[in-house]
């Protein structure tokens, strides 16, 4: 389980140790510095002998003071070196002053400027040490053209060129993964493409920042390793494990550290799918899940089958009853009932009903309103052991678009709401991608999991969750974990499926991880399937990827 850290964050970690006196910042630079080393010439074998030649750009703050140690480590190997420095050194924090200092006592140091760094022999590494946690503001123009990546296509050869980026490829932002965006007053029809030179490794310190894993991060953080510098005074373990319920300051990867095969149940997300020895089928929960009319039933058949091979004991589709010839024609072990309307619902859904989905191809309309508002004051009743799990996804969000509020005064602890940008910004249009401005996407779903008074699933390839009160998650489905396969009709409908079956068995843990696991198990069952997927496949592969988590 990994955690992700806001810079705040991370500098907070970092003056408790050194107010602590257990180590100095000097000690962790260079640690800092030799890390980084030590990475990329174990990414890069070739570098490890011999001497080569590097382009060290370093910035104002500590993370230019990295640059510096590489630079004199790299030296010390027998390297040419040009270091650039953005700022005036005499300006430089004392760490990285000194690390300056000792820097020139070995080499130059020349002002940063484009023109000179096009004037140098091709580097075999580049390396970019101009701004890590420190950035503040949009990079200036002229360093925003030093940093351009067309500077290094003036030299032949030039995508043979190892990029590392220490702690990140300057310009990001590693709280909100977001680059720099161009001055508001310029062409706002225009593309705006970023100048930015992407890096093949990142090295990050002691732990990953949210901005290596949601928005543009992975794009251009290429692979991102993390450096431990000895950073011990506290222990995130118990806080960050996934599988308990989360901590509400610090975002964690949805990544499980548990998993070898075969991966113990006890522990997530096994403990989502392991069952009690002897149980019935009704001991395994029961989800309904409301369909549309004639035509319009895939999306919520999908979602059925996928809480079937879920593990719920019993799936019952319930359709208009018009749609229940198109159905049955279709269905087998899923159940099928027709209901007319929201009355009819309530007499159908009893007290053995413990997860319910509704909004795949269901419509958007007034007659989903009522089936919504029926859903949400269905209770557990005498023979359920907890309260129903209530999915809504799609038609079930877009029907609130009007008037959201109305919605969020029936929602509660066990809802789970699971829009993709378009109906997120449907019911949080302050929030959208487009008006949230410098919010991250991590604390925009935050805020809409407050307002909502339950849990918010933001889907993508940076799929973020967040429950009331601040705990919140990310999947990142990037690096080893793409699936880009995943962008097909109806793997939303499948995932609303999966969040139901999961959370209808008894056994299921709290919700929120329940959650975390349908997202995990989403992406593995995509990725074990590989391309040439359909959302059909996705339910029919959950049986291989539960095998490789059994004991
Ligand atoms: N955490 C750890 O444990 C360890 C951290 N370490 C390293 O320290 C790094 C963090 O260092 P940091 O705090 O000094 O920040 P950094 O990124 O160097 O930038 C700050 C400078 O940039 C300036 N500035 C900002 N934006 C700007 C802009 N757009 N345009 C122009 N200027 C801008 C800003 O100016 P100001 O905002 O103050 O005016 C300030 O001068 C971290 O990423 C890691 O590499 C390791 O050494 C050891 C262990
Ligand atoms: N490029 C991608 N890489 C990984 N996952 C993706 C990608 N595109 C979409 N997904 C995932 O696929 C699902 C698509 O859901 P959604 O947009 O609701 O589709 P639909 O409405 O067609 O069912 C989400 O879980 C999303 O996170
Ligand atoms: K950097």
């Amino acid at each position: 389980m990994t955690e992700l850290l806001t810079s705040a964050q991370m500098r907070a970690i970092e003056l408790a140790e050194i107010d602590s006196g257990v180590v100095t910042g000097l000690q962790l630079m260079e640690r800092a510095g030799r890390g980084a080393v030590a990475a990329a010439l174990a990414r890069w074998p070739e570098l490890a002998t011999g001497a080569h030649r590097a382009m060290i750009l370093c910035g104002p703050g500590n993370n230019g003071g990295d640059g510096f140690v590489i630079a004199r480590r790299l030296k010390d190997r027998g390297w040419d070196i040009d270091v650039f420095l953005f700022g005036d050194a005499e300006k430089l924090p004392p760490d990285a002053k000194i690390n300056h200092d000792l820097w020139t006592e070995q080499g130059t140091v020349t002002p940063l400027d484009h023109d000179a760094m096009r004037a140098c022999g091709k580097p075999d590494l580049f390396v970019d040490a101009v701004f890590g946690t420190g950035l503040t503001r949009p990079l200036p123009d002229a360093l925003a053209d030093a940093l351009d990546a067309e500077v290094m296509r003036k030299w032949r050869g030039s995508h043979k060129i190892r990029r590392l980026a220490i702690d990140c490829p300057s310009g990001l932002n590693l709280d909100t993964g977001m680059l720099p965006q161009p001055d508001k007053d310029e062409d706002e029809d225009a593309l705006f493409v970023p100048k930015m030179n992407c890096a093949d490794l990142t090295v990050a310190f002691h732990s990953l920042k949210l901005g290596h894993k949601i928005g543009m991060g992975p794009a251009v953080c290429g692979t991102v390793e993390v450096v431990d510098i000895g950073l011990t005074g506290e222990d995130a373990t118990e806080r960050s494990m996934i599988g308990l319920p989360p901590d509400r300051e610090r975002v964690r990867l949805i990544d499980p550290i548990f998993v070898q095969k075969p991966l113990p149940t006890r522990f997530w997300p096994g403990s989502c799918v392991a069952k009690e020895v002897g149980g019935h089928k009704y001991d395994f929960g029961h989800v309904m899940v409301l369909s549309g009319g004639p035509g319009r039933g895939g999306a919520g058949r999908m979602a059925a089958r996928t809480a079937l091979r879920a593990g719920a004991g019993l799936v019952t589709l319930l359709c208009p009853p018009d749609a229940l010839q198109e159905n049955a024609c279709h269905l087998n072990a899923v159940m099928l009932r027709p209901c007319a309307d929201a009355d009819a619902f309530r007499q159908i859904a009893d007290d053995r009903v413990t997860a319910l989905c509704l909004g795949p191809g269901m419509g958007v309309g007034p007659g989903t309103r009522a089936f919504v508002r029926a859903a949400l004051a269905h209770s557990g009743g005498d023979r359920a052991w907890r309260e129903t799990a209530i999915v809504l996804d799609a038609d079930a969000l877009i029907s609130f678009e009007e008037n959201p509020a109305t919605l969020f005064a029936d929602t509660h602890a066990r809802t789970v709401l699971t829009p993709h940008e378009g109906e997120f910004a449907r019911l949080f249009p302050d929030l959208s991608q487009a008006e949230r401005g410098d919010l991250s996407k991590v604390d925009a779903v935050r805020i809409a999991a407050d307002r909502a008074g339950c849990i918010v699933l933001l889907k993508g390839v940076d799929t973020v969750i967040a429950q009331p009160g601040g705990g919140a998650s990310v999947h990142s489905a990037t690096g080893p974990r793409s699936v880009p396969w995943l962008a097909t009709a109806g793997a939303g409908d499948v995932l609303a499926g999966l969040i139901a079956g999961l959370a209808a068995m008894p056994t299921s843990p709290d919700l929120f991880c329940v959650v975390e696991a349908a997202v995990w198990l989403h992406c593995e069952a995509a990725l074990q399937f590989g391309p040439g997927l359909i959302a059909e496949d996705l339910p029919d592969m959950l049986p291989k990827v539960f095998s490789t988590l059994a004991t």
